[in-house]
């Protein structure tokens, strides 16, 4: 009697144990989490009546409560910390919650505060859904990378922390920029978030006091040597080619003794492209050419600036040529008489001392009296003898635009173009308010961070926000859907004319120089739209696509995630059959092999 109901009690258990496991592992997978919005029938088919509290909310409900929590804190690294729990709790809910506010919740997301994030990742730590690859699992990097059971990766954004922002060497802290990056996509470009995938390459850290603190989770050793940081590179592009041949790689930081190099080592053979270098020139020159016509200054009249020589200065004097060659016909030979680089020795000219590194050498200026060469060191002195009537700073040094530097340019020049681009804002070159101050409201200013509006004399200036999240999930985007064997620079340009475009009346009337970011989603399309475009007339397109603009647009549209939870058919499986339906391609609710069992 007694053994028969245990034997009753031991089978109710396992079973409702069995009930309770599959129950949790949807509490706690956190693509098919919906905390409070599961239905008191959903609760009760999985076995977890009674882990949840009794009400049942909507979606709605629950961005109100998350959005009044984000308020109570003061701080912005506490407001990271709240939305990456949800990001790793509930997926759903957390991009719900970015598409409502985008415009508040970028700032903790990504720039400024992602910096911060990363600077203190060990001390933050939680837990995190990326990979990390360090240089010791050579040889296993397929199976490493296989470990996270997704059956397919759309995008992948890795960097090896070697220059995260304008912040330097921050070794595995790297992957909280990795992450910002990947939310960005789904966020901005619609990219179904089961199938994005930060990656660390950890291949050590040459910042010592991050090797020295105890809460450092990365490899506590010196940067390796080229021969193995490449064999890893290599091994890995290899690998996601092989496990998931749709996926696009997006380097990020990478620091340029290595980034350049990669691009020429794996843009021809993989379908990749540089953020720093490529989404940056893109974004960059995009919002330029609309200064150059707000500023009312033919675009062969203009001498550019740049403070900082490398990744994305690179980047951006290239866009800004291609751009140029393509919208008004100037020859590249023009272009580069307009063009003058400063970096940490002063103008990069063809006949200064020493050794100039390669991605300086095509835009080193070769009319520099011999006298000068080594004399124009400081910024300002750079800046007396070229008198730029653009500003474009991507130093990642902080506020070196003075005072003198805008009214100076004031005295020539009736519209400055001030674009402090370097980030996370305290690594800006001036604050916004300083240039709209200084110039007495005639600055035409982008900033790589956001920054708040300023008034003078009564009238508000709103800077742009230059940052090449306008760009990447646009251009990640069609790449995903016209799947091109590579990514050639045309993909590039056609995305930042695209955006320059977007931008119509609002430039005159707004003194605007990109859309507005809460329009993140229409910018991504239509860049994607223009992409795959191009991906057509240049024959690389690998998928079916439709030759209309209108049916391009509706198609990627279709293709862009919604942050919806799974509706009732999907926890309910079993219950009601006929209710079943599969998860849409571009809406694998559980993004692994391993949904939960059902
Ligand atoms: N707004 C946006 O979308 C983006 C902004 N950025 C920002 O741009 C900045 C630079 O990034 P990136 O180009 O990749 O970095 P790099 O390290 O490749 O380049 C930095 C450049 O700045 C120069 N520099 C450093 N200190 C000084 C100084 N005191 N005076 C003059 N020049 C100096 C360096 O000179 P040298 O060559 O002599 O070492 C180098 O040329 C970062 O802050 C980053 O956040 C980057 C990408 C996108
Ligand atoms: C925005 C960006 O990619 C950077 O600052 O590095
Ligand atoms: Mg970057």
């Amino acid at each position: 009697m007694l053994r028969r109901s245990f034997l009753r009690y031991a089978g109710e258990t396992r079973q409702s144990l069995q009930q309770q496991l599959r129950g949790v592992d949807f509490l706690k997978n956190r693509f098919t989490n919906k905390g409070t919005a599961f239905t008191l029938e959903e609760r009760d088919h999985l076995g977890v009546t009674g882990l949840l509290p009794p009400a049942v909310e909507s979606i709605s409900d629950q961005i109100d409560r998350y959005w009044s929590q984000f308020n109570l804190l003061d701080q912005p690294i506490n407001k990271y910390q709240l939305l990456r729990g949800l990001l790793d709790t509930n997926t759903t809910l957390y991009y719900a919650l970015g598409l409502k506010y985008v415009k508040d919740i970028l700032p903790i997301i990504y720039t400024p505060t992602v910096g911060e994030a990363c600077q203190k990742y060990g001390a933050l730590y939680q837990r995190d859904n990326g990979v990390y690859i360090s240089s010791t699992y050579a040889g296993q990097i397929r199976s490493v990378l296989a470990n996270t059971r997704k059956r397919a990766v759309d995008i992948i954004v890795v960097t090896d922390g070697s220059r995260i922002l304008g912040l330097g060497d921050l070794g595995a802290n790297g992957m909280g920029i990795s992450i910002g990056k990947c939310s960005l996509y789904v966020l901005g470009g619609g990219i179904s978030p089961s199938r994005v995938l930060p990656v660390m390459i950890d291949v050590g850290t040459n910042n010592e006091s991050l090797k020295s603190d105890p809460l450092y989770l990365g490899n506590r050793i010196s940067r390796v040597a080229d021969e193995e940081f490449y064999a890893v590179m290599d091994e890995f592009m290899a690998s996601v080619k092989d496990l998931w041949p749709e996926a696009v790689v997006q380097f990020e930081d990478f620091s340029n003794n290595h980034c350049f190099d990669m691009l020429t080592r794996y843009q021809e053979k993989y379908r990749c492209f540089n953020d720093d270098i490529q989404g940056t020139g893109a974004v960059v020159s995009a919002g330029f050419i609309n200064a150059i016509a707000l500023a009312n200054l033919p675009p062969k009249d203009h001498r550019l600036l740049v403070f900082g020589a490398g990744s994305a200065a690179a980047g951006v004097v290239q866009a800004i040529s291609d751009l140029s060659v393509s919208k008004f016909g100037i020859t590249k030979e023009d272009v580069k008489k307009q063009v003058y680089l400063v970096d940490s020795q002063g103008l990069v000219s063809n006949n200064r001392e020493g050794r100039l590194q390669k991605h300086k050498v095509q835009w080193a200026r070769d009319d520099t009296p011999a006298d000068k060469a080594n004399a124009l060191k400081s910024l300002w002195d750079v800046v007396q003898y070229v008198k730029p009537t653009a500003l474009l700073g991507l130093g990642g040094v902080g506020p070196v635009f003075t005072e003198e530097i805008v009214k100076f340019m004031t005295t020539y020049c009736s519209r400055p173009i001030i674009f402090p681009l370097s980030n996370p804002s305290s690594k800006a070159e001036i604050l916004p308010s300083d240039a709209y101050k200084w110039s007495n409201g005639k600055a035409i200013v982008a900033s790589g961070s956001p920054f708040p509006d300023t008034t003078v004399n009564g009238k508000v200036y709103r800077p742009s926000q230059g940052n090449n999240m306008y760009i990447f999930p646009g251009v990640g985007l069609g790449c995903t859907i016209a799947l091109p064997a590579t990514i050639p620079q045309e993909l590039l340009v056609v995305a930042s004319k695209r955006l320059t475009d977007m931008v119509g009346s609002a430039l005159e009337s707004q003194q605007t120089l990109y859309p507005p970011i809460n329009e993140i989603r229409n910018v991504s399309k239509n860049i994607a739209v223009a992409v795959i475009q191009e991906c057509q007339r240049l024959g690389i397109a690998t998928t079916k696509l439709p030759d209309s603009p209108q049916e391009l647009m509706k198609l990627v549209d279709r293709r862009m995630y919604a942050p919806k939870y799974p509706d009732e058919a999907y926890y309910m499986k079993g219950k009601r059959k006929s209710a079943l339906r599969s998860p849409t391609r571009h809406h694998n609710p559980t993004g692994t092999v391993e949904a939960p069992k059902q």
